[in-house]
């Protein structure tokens, strides 16, 4: 990805908000959504999120049945990963082969990073226009409506993509477990994409040959409670820019991602242990939108904070893609152009998260149904 220039991006005063929460004070108008982007609340009972239902129904793929499964098991579990990637863009891996005392040491430094005070955070600053470091990001002007959450970023791989000035002294083995983790997530992408090759009826390692060195990054996010939950969103709707997102959800952590199917906004409910997968725009183009990438955002609550600990993997910058021609024929036009991944990387976290806009990078022909989500 050509280095992203240096522009004097004025972007205003961003408030932390978990100063924010600290001081008790009103809401920020720059966090007041406008009424149409306002999470619907669901009563007191369901407290969390907005009027849509917590669905149980993401579906919930055994990884373990996958890589050690009887022929059957296997058969059945690609049946389920086709129809979660076609119907759903999103899902839960079980048995996925991460170490349960890993995923609570990413858990554990990530939350200590974040309960440091303001001004050891700030010593890993996210620039304006930035994505890596402490801060929010994509955030291109004064009058941007700002997100309930406090981000830290930071590129893992290649080495390359690093700025060691981000990388935190404390808490103590942060470094250490972004790595580790970072690295077993980086293989359970690889197997991921296998799997999803083999449902696509192609080669295996169709990905694998084609990404060259991923690229690879981390991003955690932290919502604290928030007064109005009914005026803010923690995290804008957007699709990723990746192949495929990992999502780690804080044990205990509150109902917060949500995911819009059939034009409204679905509460996915954590699963303890499992991780939330799902597919970025770069398996979009690549498989002609058979795979869709699906539009997200997360809702805060009025109690409790949240923690979420994301990985994107995407192919290496150099690489020029395009829709598969195995997935290309009369009936499926081809629906996106030829580009280099790093142009796309550089467009992606050069404009603000809005829904799936930022895909019309990529797109051929452009039909938006232009319908308000409820
Ligand atoms: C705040 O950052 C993001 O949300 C984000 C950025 C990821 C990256 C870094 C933190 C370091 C440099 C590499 C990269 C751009 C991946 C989202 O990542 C999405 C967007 C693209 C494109 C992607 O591959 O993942
Ligand atoms: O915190 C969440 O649930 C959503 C995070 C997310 O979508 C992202 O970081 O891209
Ligand atoms: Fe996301």
């Amino acid at each position: 990805m050509a280095p992203v220039a240096i522009s004097p991006i004025k972007v205003g005063k961003i408030d932390d908000v978990q100063e924010l929460r600290k001081a008790n004070s009103k809401i920020p108008e720059r966090f007041v959504r406008d009424i149409t982007e306002r999470p619907k609340l669901a009563t007191a009972a369901l407290s969390s999120s907005s009027s849509s239902s917590l669905s149980s129904d993401i579906p919930i793929i055994d990884f373990s049945k996958l890589s050690k499964g009887n022929k059957d098991e296997v058969l059945s579990e690609l049946l389920k990963l086709t129809a979660a990637c076609e119907e759903w863009g999103f899902f839960q891996v079980i048995n996925h082969g991460i170490d349960q005392s890993l995923l609570e040491q990413i858990e554990k430094v990530s939350n200590d990073f974040f309960m440091l005070p303001l001004a050891e955070k700030q010593k890993y600053p996210m620039a304006p226009g930035g994505v890596q470091g402490y801060g929010q990001a994509f955030v291109f002007s004064e009058d941007q409506k700002l997100d309930w959450c406090n981000m830290f970023a930071l590129g893992v791989e290649p080495k390359f993509i690093r700025n060691p000035k981000l990388w935190p002294t404390k808490p103590g083995q942060f470094s250490e477990t972004v790595e580790v983790y970072s690295s077993k997530v980086r293989k359970l992408c690889k197997s991921l994409l296998k799997y999803m090759a083999m449902t696509l009826g192609l080669k295996k390692d169709v990905f694998k040959e084609m990404f060259g060195v991923a690229v690879q990054a981390i991003r955690m996010n932290y919502y604290p409670p928030c007064p109005r939950p009914d005026l803010v969103l923690g995290l804008s709707p957007h699709s990723d820019g990746s192949a495929l997102t990992v999502l780690q959800e804080r044990k205990g952590s509150s109902v917060g991602l949500q995911i819009l199917k059939d034009n409204k906004w679905v509460s996915v409910q954590p699963i303890p242990n499992a991780l939330v997968i799902n597919i970025g725009d770069t398996i979009e183009v690549l498989t002609n939108g058979k795979y869709k990438s699906v539009e997200h955002r997360a809702v805060t609550h009025r109690q409790k904070d949240r923690l979420s600990i994301v990985t994107f993997y995407a192919p290496s910058y150099e690489i020029e893609l395009g829709p598969l021609p195995e997935l290309v024929d009369e009936n499926n036009p081809c629906k996106y152009r030829r580009y280099n991944h790093g142009e796309y990387s550089k467009h992606y976290v050069t404009n603000k998260l809005q829904g799936k806009r930022t895909l019309d990078f990529a797109k051929i022909q452009t039909n938006n149904s232009n319908q308000n989500p409820t």
